[in-house]
């Protein structure tokens, strides 16, 4: 059985993590974590969701804690604690000061933990991953983030839409940056396990638009209602299964890269990946020329973020 923290849980993304991961039956206890003087709020959740369990017949058990010594035993940390960004904010904006919050939370896990997988949420979530891979010394099979898998889902819901299929009929991923410079792979699309380009209908599909509102869901879902919450939640909740139940399905996460895409390596950064209880483990791909100089594109930003982040946190230290 399987026991799963949430740092950050007071937060919007934190806290319906909570709810939605606590419907997989394999997973024993949650453990809210927030910061010290949101004891109170912390005793409300966890008697909030006690009462969902019950009337949901899920026999999880809540527990909350503001002290890092009870991450010990955690077998997955979700990491969800920082500024969210205004709707008007790219996510980049918020790289040095996540960065800090990100660094401080990877060594205390990195002191209580070691033994656990660190899924993080944070944004910029590739850059969070990088920061939290460097400053907790997990190695990076464990260390992961929640990357463009939201994305890919986003994409998936526009192309069932528009070709009126159910979403389980649609296959697609979106790799590199959870941002502006992610890389929709029209390559790897299909429907009803035929090729996207091979139906008729491909060539009015209109590819722009969609990824447009791809690329702006997120700001504008905050624009409209302050944050992200059932989208993210319900992804993180994915993840959480596929590893608890050691499926071996491959997401498009976060994960440090060596060479698994051509030559680009050594960055954290969203590609499908296989999921284990073990870990993440990168699927070593080859890209047509167009995506794999998007992608190449989509890396060189991460890598100078991450670069001007570890700058930042270095003179901090
Ligand atoms: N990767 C994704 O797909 C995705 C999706 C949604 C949200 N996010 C990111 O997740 C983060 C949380 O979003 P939210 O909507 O839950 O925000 P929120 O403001 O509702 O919650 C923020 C959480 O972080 C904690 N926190 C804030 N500042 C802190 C500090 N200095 N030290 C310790 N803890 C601190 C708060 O106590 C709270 O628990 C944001 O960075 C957001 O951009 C990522
Ligand atoms: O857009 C955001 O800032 C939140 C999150 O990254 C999202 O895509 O929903």
């Amino acid at each position: 059985m399987v026991k799963v923290a949430i740092i950050g849980a007071t937060g919007q993304v934190g806290s319906y993590a909570a709810h939605a991961i606590s419907q997989i039956p394999q997973i024993k206890e949650v453990t809210l974590f927030g910061r010290d003087g949101n004891q109170q709020y912390l005793e409300g959740l966890s008697r909030d969701l006690v009462d969902s369990f019950a009337a949901r017949g899920t026999n999880t058990r809540i527990s909350w804690s503001c002290d890092e010594k009870d991450l010990r035993g955690s077998d997955i940390i979700i990491l969800t604690s920082g500024v969210a960004r205004k709707a008007d904010q790219s996510r980049l904006d918020l790289a040095v000061e996540n960065g800090k919050i990100v660094a401080s939370f990877a060594e205390k896990i990195g002191r209580t933990a070691s033994e656990a997988l660190l899924l993080i949420i944070s944004n910029p979530v590739d850059i969070m991953t990088a920061v939290a891979l460097k400053y907790s010394g997990l190695p990076p099979h464990r260390v992961f983030g929640l990357g463009t898998h939201l994305d890919s889902m986003r994409l998936k819901s526009c192309i069932a839409e528009f070709f009126n299929v159910h979403v389980s009929e649609v296959h697609t991923r979106i790799i590199g940056e959870h941002g502006d410079t992610m890389v929709p792979l029209w390559s790897a699309t299909t429907i009803g396990g035929i090729q996207i380009n091979n139906l008729p209908a491909f060539s009015h599909l209109p590819k722009d638009k969609i990824m447009e509102r791809v690329k702006t869901s997120g700001s504008l879902i905050i624009r409209s209602k302050g944050s992200t919450v059932y989208g993210p939640g319900d992804a993180i909740a994915t993840v959480v299964r596929t590893i608890v139940e050691d499926e071996h399905r491959i997401l498009t996460v976060s994960a440090f890269i060596k060479k698994e895409v051509h030559d680009i390596g050594s960055v954290c950064i969203g590609v499908p990946a296989r999921i284990t209880r073990g870990g993440v483990f990168p699927v070593p791909i080859k890209l047509p020329d167009d995506e794999l100089e998007a992608f190449r594109n989509s890396t060189e930003t991460i890598r100078n973020v991450t670069r001007q982040v570890f700058e930042a946190l270095e003179e901090r230290e």
